[in-house]
């Protein structure tokens, strides 16, 4: 294949609304920002990709402010002029240079598989390999604060035939308040659902012994990261003892960090997110790790809008086993999105279609009325 230089690579910070306040341990969120990475060829193709995290810096070590400014001052310049086509070296181009920044570097990963299906006409799973599904299982995150409010939510879903796995984000309040509104909800759905719950590192390690074990005896499915990123040796305390599977999120920030929970038996289950291992591609190494020891896999979200919900379907398509499903919802929770098309929800799977790329055209007019710097 010829050469194809990088011209120019852009960043737009978007703001946009969320339908409810979505309640998390460490943030609620009212509105949820994208960073938006538009990567310009000698060809005219454009590769677009998206980095976005979640509440500024509460979540992660990368917010959207420090994803514009290192794109711009840090990773532009490593890039323009290299070969669009050859995402191997470009990507260990910013390897050498940079450390860490693995939600940057998802977003510029995304931007260039983009542009390659675009220019060879195939989409970004066929370029990791090849779909094995055309469609993912997607759960929901009731997250609204309220037991009525979420038991209320799950019915519409399951009656939408949306969703029927459901996330609840506990953590915040007092264990046993929120041990309470769990079972209330498992209850109230009972068999037609899959009822989860992520704690986002919010407790110790002695107060999830025991609030794992009435998790598990209370028909939960699986528990995510009960306790801090930094005690895998509670975690693996954890996995052991609770009658629940254990899942590893906020653990994984690399690649390395999935090879070391899977040597140390830290997690039964991994969630796979692009943005926390550097792209889509760089995501798969983690869920081959997870495949050799055994671990199960659940396609994880930063709750990013439809741009890195899609380059995040496009890798979890080719997974061989996917036994947790995904919780690609990002884009339901947005009030507005700068797509043409939204990606499709239906029969309780989101849909990925085979056009070229990730498959999806920006909406020049809402992202010129969104973008956070015309304000
Ligand atoms: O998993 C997280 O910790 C972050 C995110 C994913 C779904 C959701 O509601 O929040
Ligand atoms: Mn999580």
């Amino acid at each position: 294949m010829p050469i194809c230089p990088i011209e120019s690579i852009d960043t737009i910070i978007v703001d946009l609304p969320t339908i409810r306040p979505h309640k998390l341990a460490m943030h609620t969120l009212q509105n949820q920002t994208l960073v938006i990475i538009r990567l310009r060829c000698a060809d005219g193709i454009e590769g677009i990709g998206e980095a976005t995290t979640i509440g500024g810096l509460s979540y992660g070590n990368e917010s959207p402010d420090s994803i514009k400014v290192n794109i711009d001052r840090h990773f532009a310049p490593l890039l323009i002029g290299q070969d669009a086509s050859n995402i191997n070296a470009a990507m260990l181009r910013l390897e050498r240079s940079i450390r860490g920044n693995t939600f940057a570097k998802s977003g510029i990963e995304s931007a260039l598989l983009d542009a390659l299906g675009k220019r060879l006409h195939l989409p970004v799973s066929e370029l990791l390999g090849g779909r094995v599904r055309d469609a993912l299982p997607v759960a929901w995150t009731l997250a609204s604060g309220n037991t009525e409010q979420d038991i209320a939510e799950a019915e519409k879903m399951l009656d939408l035939r949306r969703h029927r796995l459901f996330k609840l984000k506990i953590g915040a309040g007092e264990v046993s308040h929120d041990l309470a509104h769990v079972i209330a909800i498992k209850k109230a759905l009972g068999d037609r659902a899959s009822v989860r719950v992520d704690v986002n590192q919010a407790w110790d390690e002695a107060v999830a012994l025991r609030a794992c074990q009435v998790l598990g005896d209370n028909g939960i499915d699986l528990i995510e990261q009960p306790i801090s990123r930094n005690n895998r040796g509670g975690m693996a305390r954890l996995n052991l003892s609770s009658p629940a599977p254990i899942m590893a999120d906020e653990s994984i920030e690399c690649v390395e960090d999935a090879f070391n929970l899977a040597r140390e038996g830290a997690a039964s289950v991994f969630a796979l997110k692009i943005a926390k291992n550097g792209g889509p591609r760089a995501v798969l190494r983690t869920a081959a790790i997870a495949e050799a020891a055994g671990i199960g896999l659940y396609g994880g979200t930063m709750l990013e809008g439809g741009i890195g919900t899609l380059a995040s379907a496009h890798a979890f398509l080719t997974l061989n086993k996917l036994v947790w499903g995904t919780e690609l919802f990002g884009p339901l929770l947005l009030t507005e999105d700068i797509l043409t098309e939204p990606p499709v929800y239906r029969d309780f799977q989101l849909h990925i279609s085979t056009a070229p790329g990730l498959g999806l055209a920006i909406d020049e007019e809402r992202l010129a009325f969104l973008r956070r710097d015309k304000h």
